[in-house]
């Protein structure tokens, strides 16, 4: 794939840019990039990261990837502008929250597509990603598209419906633990402890205990149990999470995340 158009130019195209440029998945040069109006945003891009983005039309007939990137409320009218402009040949990877396979067939025909559903951390090769194939894609294409999120992290193939709850775990999780984050630095600093220390402290055991989780053979509430010492300072904690309901809040979370990607299909 020589030639890659991002139509939108937000957050998450700039997180996969900026992976695939480190990795040297993409060369500055092949990467293209558009938006509605926004040309101081483009030029941040491009005196950024030396990608594209005043480009002839001609362009679109030359892409051997489109990429759609824009808000899923903007993805009717950006498809009917991109459609003239399109040859049969470009495959298109939609990063589209909601978005089904078959309404972007749709709008653009039939033709190899990749629905995507990455995360922000692709911006430092650790997006956890979600994707699911249309029958246009061909084998070798397949694997193709594998590569490309395994340049900016993890990817993993599923159903099309199962995006929805993808969305709702890992699309939209980096918030969540930046939210929590956000949650232990203001307490943090309430129990004596300044913002830095927190986030060092907090950074770092958020990170060692993902790596305890991929390395061992136990479960989590195993690996939980075995901080929890009875009487201890972790029970006193738990209990007060139990308290205040956050199992619940957390399935609701995940439902209300998963049940809004839903109803982005329709509009
Ligand atoms: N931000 C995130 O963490 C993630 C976002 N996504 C999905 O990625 C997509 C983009 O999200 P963000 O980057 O956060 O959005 P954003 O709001 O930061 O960027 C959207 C971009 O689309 C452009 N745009 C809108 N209408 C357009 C049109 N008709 N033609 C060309 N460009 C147009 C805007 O000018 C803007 O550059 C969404 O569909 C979202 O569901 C997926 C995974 C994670
Ligand atoms: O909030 C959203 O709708 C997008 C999809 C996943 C993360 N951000």
């Amino acid at each position: 794939m020589k030639k890659i158009v991002f139509i939108g130019a937000g957050s998450m195209a700039e997180a996969l840019m900026q992976g695939w440029i480190k990795q040297k998945v993409f060369t500055p040069q092949e990467i293209y990039v558009t938006n509605r109006s926004d040309k101081e945003r483009l030029q941040f891009l491009h005196e950024t990261y030396g990608v594209q983005c005043l480009f002839d039309q001609a362009i679109y007939q030359q892409a051997d990837l489109i990429i759609l990137a824009m808000k899923p409320k903007d993805a009717v009218a950006a498809m009917r502008d991109l459609k003239p402009k399109m040859t049969t040949h470009s495959a298109v990877l939609s990063i589209l929250a909601g978005i089904a396979i078959e309404t972007i067939t749709k709008f653009l025909g039939s033709r190899p597509i990749a629905r995507v559903m990455p995360n922000t951390s692709a911006t430092i090769g650790m997006s956890a990603s979600g994707i699911a194939f249309n029958n246009e894609v061909s084998a070798a294409q397949r694997i193709l598209f594998l590569q490309l999120l395994e340049a900016v992290g993890s990817v993993i193939e599923v159903d099309e419906d199962q995006l929805h709850a993808v969305t709702a775990l890992s699309g939209s999780g980096p918030a969540y633990i930046y939210y929590l984050m956000e949650a232990f630095e203001r307490v943090g600093t309430k129990v004596g402890l300044s913002k830095d220390t927190v986030r060092l402290l907090m950074t770092q055991t958020l990170a060692g205990t993902a790596e305890m989780l991929k390395q061992s053979v136990d479960e989590p509430d195993v690996l939980r149990k075995k901080v929890t010492s009875p009487g201890g300072t972790t029970e006193a904690g738990i209990q007060a999470l139990e308290q205040y309901q956050f199992n619940e809040a957390i399935e609701a979370c995940i439902k209300e995340a998963e049940a809004r990607s839903r109803s982005l299909a329709n509009g």
